[in-house]
């Protein structure tokens, strides 16, 4: 089989250079070419120097990469990728895109949350959110997958069994995240400072992130109906890694055997979902670097609430892996052709 010519624009920021790392590895494709802004001449291995020897390629233009590519990851910050989705997609090529600017169907509260104008409705309507534990056959029949944001990867697959059983009242929802620094990006900023971030960990955005209309829209896609939640994100001092914790009211009775046979029977062909033993709750380390979500579940009996605990890596699951994950899906390959990662053990 010929391989798949596959182009990263955007690769010398943080998730375009996971993207290098889990693109070398994949055995069906090639990596056409890769693009920056402001790097462009310059050597790949010289931004990220753990590639030297292995990757060493040249930064080039947006539109060399794209004409040299089936398939284009575009990993551009908010608000620049709609029109390079339009380019991309009016040369025929497949793209997937790491940001937000196509993944809410509703796009008059895109519109709001992100204060961003859409200049292609009619494009957004191609668009398929990619998570493939939810979304595995449009996945595979799109020529344009949204990327999901990090923070709701970890909390939709956290609630999907109990969303779509209708085992939860989904109007007050209670969810509190926290995220490595990776997650933000490589730009710098005060509060990603070293100083300001080594041994310190603080809430932010409480009730006002971006990421609460995505999970909003997406559990009601799910099944769920007056969707409310409460998502308050928080900054760890760890460089990866996603752990949320959802406290989510039971309808009736608890009856955990029953609730944690349904999350383990739901996932059981996911090869990316890992069910932990009821009452044993998950640890980032254990993810960190691998594609892998890892679940726990208890049932709080004194309150009568389904506790939920997901961990991802922000940028494997969260962004790059889960990026490959739905090109695997669209052109065929096996779901986790390159992602054969574990977690090290220490
Ligand atoms: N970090 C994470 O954990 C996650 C990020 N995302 C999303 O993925 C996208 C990328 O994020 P991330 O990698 O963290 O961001 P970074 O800020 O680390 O990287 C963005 C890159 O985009 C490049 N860039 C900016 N404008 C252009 C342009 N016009 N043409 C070509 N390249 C350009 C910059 O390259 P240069 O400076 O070299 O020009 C920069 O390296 C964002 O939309 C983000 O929200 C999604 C999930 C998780
Ligand atoms: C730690 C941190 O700053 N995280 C980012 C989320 C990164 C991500 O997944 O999201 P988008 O693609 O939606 O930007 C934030 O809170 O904005």
């Amino acid at each position: 089989m010929s391989m798949v010519q596959v182009g990263v624009i955007g690769a010398s920021g943080y998730v375009g250079s996971e993207l290098i790392g889990i693109l070398m590895k994949h055995e069906g494709v090639d990596i056409s070419g890769i693009s920056s802004e402001n790097n462009q001449g310059a050597a790949f291995s010289t931004l990220y120097p753990s590639f030297k020897g292995q990757y060493d390629a040249q930064f080039e233009s947006n539109q060399e990469v794209i004409s040299k590519s089936d398939v284009v990851f575009i990993c551009l910050p908010h608000g620049k990728s709609e029109n390079m989705v339009k380019q991309c997609i009016d040369e025929g090529k497949k793209v997937i895109d790491a940001g937000a600017d196509f993944r809410l169907n509703d796009l008059k509260v895109y519109e709001d949350w992100y204060e961003t104008a859409i200049s292609y409705p009619e494009l957004h309507g191609q668009a398929v959110y990619g998570l493939p534990e939810m979304n595995k056959e449009a996945i595979s029949q799109t020529s344009l997958v949204a990327n999901p944001g990090c923070y709701p990867t970890s909390i939709l697959l956290g609630l999907y069994p109990a969303v779509s059983e209708q085992l939860i009242n989904t109007d007050r929802l209670i969810i509190d995240a926290k995220s490595g620094v990776t997650g933000a990006g490589k730009s710098l900023s005060a509060v990603t400072h070293f100083a300001n971030k080594n041994e310190a960990f603080k809430a932010y955005k409480a009730g006002t992130h971006r990421h609460t209309p995505e999970i909003e829209e997406k559990l009601g896609q799910m099944g769920a109906d007056n969707v409310k939640v409460s998502f308050v994100p928080h900054l760890l001092p760890v460089n990866r890694g996603i752990l949320s914790t959802i406290y989510a009211d039971l309808k009736s009775g608890s009856d955990s055997e029953h609730i944690h046979n349904l999350y383990k029977k739901w996932y059981a062909n996911d090869p990316f979902v890992t069910v932990l033993d009821y009452g044993t709750l998950p640890d980032i380390s254990h993810v960190t670097h691998s594609n892998q979500c890892h679940i726990g579940l208890t049932v709080d009996e004194r309150t009568q609430r389904l506790i939920i605990v997901s961990v991802i890596d922000n940028m494997q699951k969260g962004a790059a892996g889960q990026a490959v994950q739905n090109m695997n899906i669209m052109m065929g390959f096996n779901e986790t052709e390159g992602l054969a990662m574990v977690a090290p053990s220490f």
